[in-house]
């Protein structure tokens, strides 16, 4: 059984099932899945995960919403990725927070600081039965403003997908040993405010074709609902 997020209801306008209010958002039991809308923001998405796994047995967990694309990642409105590995970037200092001397988490005796990777053979999977790309993602709280500061952004985290909650995501799951895997859906190039560059009907169509597969109970075993 799926654990399905995302950041907003109007990400998941195709998910069919059975409505339920968690923390006063959208929540639905579908064939194979349990949904929730987490609310935007890091802490929105650590908050309804942790949340939902105190009182509910999570066998594996995936985030999906809409993206922007940085600047040199080639990727473009409606492309779809996999997220391999989340950088938090707000955490810390500007350098992240090594410089400051505490990891962010520390798990079977290795430290993180401001990286965080999703579940690695979960993510292969998807990957390869759902043929898409594995990239690295950057979250903060404040989305970049214009393309000089995403582009900042790109080149010092090495990221190609910017987000406001997929760090959070990966945090918690690794924090509490759920297998966790995030699709995003690009919307936008990343620092672009000019909301006619955006195109969200197109990443959410694109979401809804790539995440068919789970909601027909049709992934190969290992992967299935
Ligand atoms: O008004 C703006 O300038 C603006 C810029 C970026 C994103 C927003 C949103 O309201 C979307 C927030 C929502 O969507 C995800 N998202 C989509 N594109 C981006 C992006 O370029 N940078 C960061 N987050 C993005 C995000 O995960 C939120 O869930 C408004």
């Amino acid at each position: 059984m799926w654990l399905l997020l995302s950041p907003t209801a109007l990400e998941a306008p195709f998910l069919r099932g059975e409505p339920f209010a968690f923390l006063g958002r959208r929540g639905l039991r579908g064939e194979g899945f349990v949904y929730l809308e987490t609310g935007v923001g890091k802490v929105n998405a650590a908050l309804t995960l942790a949340a939902w796994a105190g009182r509910n047995p999570v066998e594996k967990a995936l985030l999906f919403g809409i993206a922007g694309a940085y600047p040199g990642s080639s990727l473009l409105p409606g492309d779809v990725v996999l997220v391999g590995e989340e950088v938090e970037a707000d955490l810390g200092t500007q350098e992240g927070l090594k410089p400051l001397g505490f990891p962010a988490l520390e798990v079977a005796g290795k430290a993180y600081y401001n990286r965080f990777p999703l579940d690695s053979s979960l993510t292969r999977a998807l990957a390869r039965v759902l043929d898409l790309q594995v990239v690295v993602g950057l979250t903060r709280d404040r989305v970049s403003e214009n393309p000089g500061e995403a582009e900042a952004l790109a080149s010092r985290w090495g990221a190609q997908v910017e987000s406001m909650e997929g760090a959070a995501f990966a945090r918690a799951c690794l924090a509490l040993g759920i297998p966790g895997v995030e699709v995003r859906a690009i919307s936008n190039p990343a620092g672009v405010r000019d909301k006619g560059a955006w195109r969200i009907p197109l990443a959410v169509r694109s979401l809804e074709g790539t995440l068919a597969p789970i909601l027909g109970g049709a992934f190969p075993a290992g992967l299935q609902g």
